[in-house]
């Protein structure tokens, strides 16, 4: 299949990648980082999420997160919502869209949101109903769908049915976790064409994790398979409270220097992404985890 045209590029650093840092990361710090995302022409942002305190306290400050928020014309900004009682919260603070998330990995469920997986879409459909009536879109993620850090090897129809679930139930796009990072581009390509079987691939996204430092060589395989939506976290931030060892998700500029190469728009500016991965990891004093933007930051402060 011919390669997209655009890629929606959808920035998960300020959810994904902040909330599984171990010192609370400011208020103030979250509402800059997500400003900073929201200038560089990155269309969707997820800002938070609506989860219990006690099982992810560094998203607790969630609604503060979204009132501080300069809401950029155009941008998204969705929160994970995993209950009604998250969705009830994520409507009284604004939320303009918002996300469910399970898993194809009943191990990796029961750690994560714990209950099942028909119990987690059996909580998911109250919130997809009040959400259609509040007129706020829904997207899905499942989680585990190239390996699961419990279970091992996971079935490309076991995310292929989950998948499906969350279409049939009303989530406008599935993105597909690779949670643990562990994929390879055949592994990652026969998933998705599994997937798409049920799916039509223009509803879905890559949501990959680089622990293993594949993410981009995945990331090339799934766009070839007709993947338009590519989620990333600016400067790698992140991985998952209920997978240990997972690192960040494949970093927004490595993401964009991929497509920028193959010549896919996307409407995001590289130097502005490469400025605010720089801002965030100068405040959680840690190394980029972005090897685009560590090239991009030595070449500009080389002499000469
Ligand atoms: C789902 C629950 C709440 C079930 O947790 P539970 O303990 O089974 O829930 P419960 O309904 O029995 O409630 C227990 C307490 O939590 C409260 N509670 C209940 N719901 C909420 C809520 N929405 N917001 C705030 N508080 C809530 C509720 O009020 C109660 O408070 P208490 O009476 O004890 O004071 C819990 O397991 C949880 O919050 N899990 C979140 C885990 C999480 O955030 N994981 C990371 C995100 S997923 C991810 O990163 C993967 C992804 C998406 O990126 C894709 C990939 O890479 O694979």
């Amino acid at each position: 299949m011919a390669l997209p045209h655009y890629v929606k590029m959808v920035e998960v650093g300020p959810r994904d990648g902040l909330q599984n840092e171990p010192a609370l990361v400011p208020t103030t710090v979250k509402v800059a980082l997500i400003d900073r995302l929201s200038a560089t022409g990155l269309p969707v942002i997820e800002a938070a999420s609506f989860v219990s305190p006690k099982w992810v306290p560094q998203m607790a400050d969630n609604a503060q997160v979204l009132a501080g928020i300069a809401r950029r014309p155009g941008v998204r900004y969705p929160v994970l919502t995993p209950n009604l009682q998250g969705f009830e919260a994520a409507l009284a603070a604004g939320a303009d869209e918002v996300a469910v998330f399970a898993a194809a990995s009943e191990s990796f469920s029961r750690r994560n949101i714990n209950c099942s997986i028909a119990e987690s879409l059996a909580r998911f459909a109250p919130v997809l109903e009040a959400a259609a009536a509040a007129g706020v879109r829904v997207r899905g993620y499942v989680s585990c769908v190239l390996g699961c850090p419990y279970e091992g090897r996971i079935d490309p129809q076991a995310v292929a049915q989950v998948a499906a679930e969350l279409t049939r139930m009303g989530c406008y796009e599935v993105s597909l976790g690779d949670t643990i990072g562990v994929g390879t581009p055949e592994a990652a390509r026969a998933m998705i064409r599994v997937v798409a079987a049920h799916v039509p691939v223009e509803r879905l996204a890559a949501h990959f994790h680089d622990t293993y430092g594949m993410a981009v060589a995945n990331l090339y395989a799934v766009l070839q398979e007709g993947v338009a939506v590519i989620d990333s976290s600016v400067a790698g931030l992140g991985g998952c409270p209920y997978a240990k060892g997972a690192s960040g998700n494949v970093a927004s500029e490595d993401v964009l220097y991929l497509l920028n190469g193959l010549g896919i728009d996307t409407g995001v500016d590289l130097d502005a992404l490469v400025a605010a991965g720089a801002y965030i990891s100068e405040h959680l004093g840690r190394v980029n985890g972005s090897k685009v933007a560590r090239a991009r930051l030595a070449a500009c402060a080389a002499p000469g």
